[in-house]
């Protein structure tokens, strides 16, 4: 069985080498849809009981560990020197460095890579991240998918 939840964060970014717009500073209401698998639990009396895992928990844990991280955060590139020397200038301003230029593929990759640590079989019913799609706009998106 699969499961999504869907969760929306506000950030900055720019792609430093894109030939047009995207290398200007500039933000994007992104989306976050997280996939799980994982058998549906059934146990009376469980609070999970029915579900491969309770979507407030979900999103608990994309919110702790991406998403509010994320949020009115500034997602650089950590060889995007002009840029991340400028946002060290500003006080207490909340700069995400990141290992990779932040476009919706890096993004959504990087958002994997968190959140497969985080979802954990806790119930032994092989839960387990499937995808993590990121939508950097309504029409573009970029999907990481589990390859094991
Ligand atoms: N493969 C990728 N291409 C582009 C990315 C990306 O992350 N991966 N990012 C950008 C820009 O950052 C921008 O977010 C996208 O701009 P644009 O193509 O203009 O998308 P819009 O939805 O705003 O365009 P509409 O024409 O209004 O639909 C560029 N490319
Ligand atoms: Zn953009």
């Amino acid at each position: 069985m699969l499961i999504t939840r869907r969760l929306e964060f506000d950030a900055g970014h720019r792609i430093p080498d894109h030939r047009s717009q995207c290398r200007h500073l500039h933000g994007h209401r992104y989306v976050l849809e997280i996939t799980l698998a994982g058998d549906i639990i059934s146990k009376d009396g469980d609070p999970a009981n029915g579900m491969v895992m309770d979507f407030s928990d979900v999103k608990a844990l994309a919110k702790a560990h991406v998403v509010d991280v994320w949020d009115h955060a500034f997602l650089v590139y950590a060889g995007d020197k002009a840029v991340v020397e400028f946002l060290q200038t500003l006080p207490d301003h909340k700069t995400v460095v990141l290992d990779c230029i932040p476009t919706a593929e890096n993004l959504s990759e990087t958002a994997f890579r968190i959140l497969d640590a985080v979802y954990q079989d806790s119930y032994g019913n092989h839960l387990r991240l499937q995808q993590v799609r990121l939508y950097e706009t309504p029409n573009c998106w970029a999907d990481a998918v589990r390859r094991d």
